[in-house]
């Protein structure tokens, strides 16, 4: 049977509320090194997702998210540190339980189906806990869950990548267990595509009620799926919480950065505040004299008419992104041109004299 087209509707997927339910566990992750060779990849990560939780690795390529996923699924082995899954140590100074003892499932970024096995085959294998007729129910029962229930005599080839995708999860999901460890599931998807399946994804994900530990580099991606988020950096786990946590209040610049397109400017800090041409801002607890950068959202720089407050601009260009416009306005007082996102720039051609204002709701200020 060949496939039409690869619309995330066609074919469907299947009812909501279908997929079975497992026992989820908590994982910890505690203290864990690895290196490659000698060449540190994991520097002390310690992390723990809650039973039924959904945790997303994000960072940079090369931070260790791959490497973090490949130690809790036993393909790689800690130098030291240890990783529990429910009761069972599965990694520790004495303890190494195989991949296959440790009740996870796993789902890579390229599905690594097997060709030469049909798609029914496919999600059987790994099914080893069940005898044939029962194995074969339960991956039938899954391949409905995500709409291919048609396709189980097929091979791989003549599924699209989502539906390829889709697979994988049927896969992973049918020996219902306890940890289910993703990485990249939706980066070989294109952008459209892949919002319906991750939000597909998601539901199964809420039904099967599996601890998942989910790896991307996209914070929006991020953002989206997790209960909470690991932001990794250079083998280091540098802050863990929830998607308004991170977004909020980021650690530091560097991660200020990754969730936010910024406007940032230099000050130093005086009596516990930084001056810029919009006001004063707080400074925490920096002492006077220290450099500091004021950074404020694209999202938050409010554009009016002149003489409605705020400070003198006039914008220079501006640019169509799809659903909003950027705006680059030059201000008195600053070197860099600012930059807005705003809903609609027709009130605000190049050229036009404009009052800027800030939402202080979109303003953070990190040590330089
Ligand atoms: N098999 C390997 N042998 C040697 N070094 C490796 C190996 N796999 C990964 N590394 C290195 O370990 C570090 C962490 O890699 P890892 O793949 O875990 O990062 P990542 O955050 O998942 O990156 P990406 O998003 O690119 O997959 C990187 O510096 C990488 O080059």
């Amino acid at each position: 049977m060949s496939t039409v087209g690869t619309t995330a509707e066609r074919p469907r997927w299947g009812r909501r509320g279908t997929a079975a339910a497992t026992i989820a566990a908590r994982l910890s992750i505690e203290s864990v090194l690895h290196d490659y060779d000698g060449v540190a990849s994991l520097r002390g990560v310690t992390l723990e997702a809650r039973p039924g939780e959904i945790v997303c690795l994000l960072g940079h390529s090369g931070c260790g998210k791959s490497t973090l996923l490949r130690l809790v699924a036993g393909l790689e082995r800690p130098t030291s540190g240890r990783i529990v899954i429910g009761d069972l140590e599965v990694a520790g100074p004495a303890r190494f339980v195989p991949p296959e003892r440790r009740g996870v499932g796993l789902m890579f970024q390229d599905y690594a189906l097997f060709p030469h096995m049909s798609i029914l085959a496919n999600v059987m294998f790994g099914l080893t806990s069940l005898d044939g007729p029962a194995a074969e129910r339960a991956a039938r029962a899954a391949l409905g869950r995500v709409g291919l229930e048609d396709y189980a005599e097929d091979y791989p080839h003549a599924l699209s990548g989502g539906e390829q995708q889709r697979v994988a999860l049927a896969r992973a999901i049918v020996p219902r267990p306890a940890v289910l460890l993703m990485d990249e599931p939706f980066s070989g998807l294109d952008k459209r595509l892949r919002d319906s399946v991750r939000d597909e994804t998601m539901a199964v994900l809420r039904e099967t009620r599996a601890t998942a530990v989910v790896v991307t580099h996209d914070p929006e991606e991020a953002m989206r799926m997790a209960d909470r988020v690991a932001l990794m950096r250079k083998g280091s786990l540098v802050q863990f919480g929830s998607p308004a946590e991170l977004y909020g209040s980021p650690v530091d610049l560097t991660a200020a950065r990754f969730f936010s397109e910024l406007n940032e400017f230099d000050g130093t800090a005086t009596g516990g505040r930084v001056e810029t041409p919009f006001g004063a801002f707080d400074a925490g607890a920096a002492s006077d004299g220290a450099a500091m950068v004021v950074c404020i959202r694209h999202s938050g720089i409010l554009l009016a008419a002149p003489g409605s407050g705020g400070v003198a601009g006039r914008v220079v260009r501006s640019r169509f992104l799809g659903e909003v416009w950027l705006a680059e306005i030059a201000v008195d007082g600053l070197d860099a041109l600012l930059r807005a996102r705003v809903r609609d720039a027709s009130a605000f051609p190049p050229g036009t004299d404009v009052a800027v204002d800030v939402d202080r709701r979109d303003v953070l200020v990190f040590p330089r």
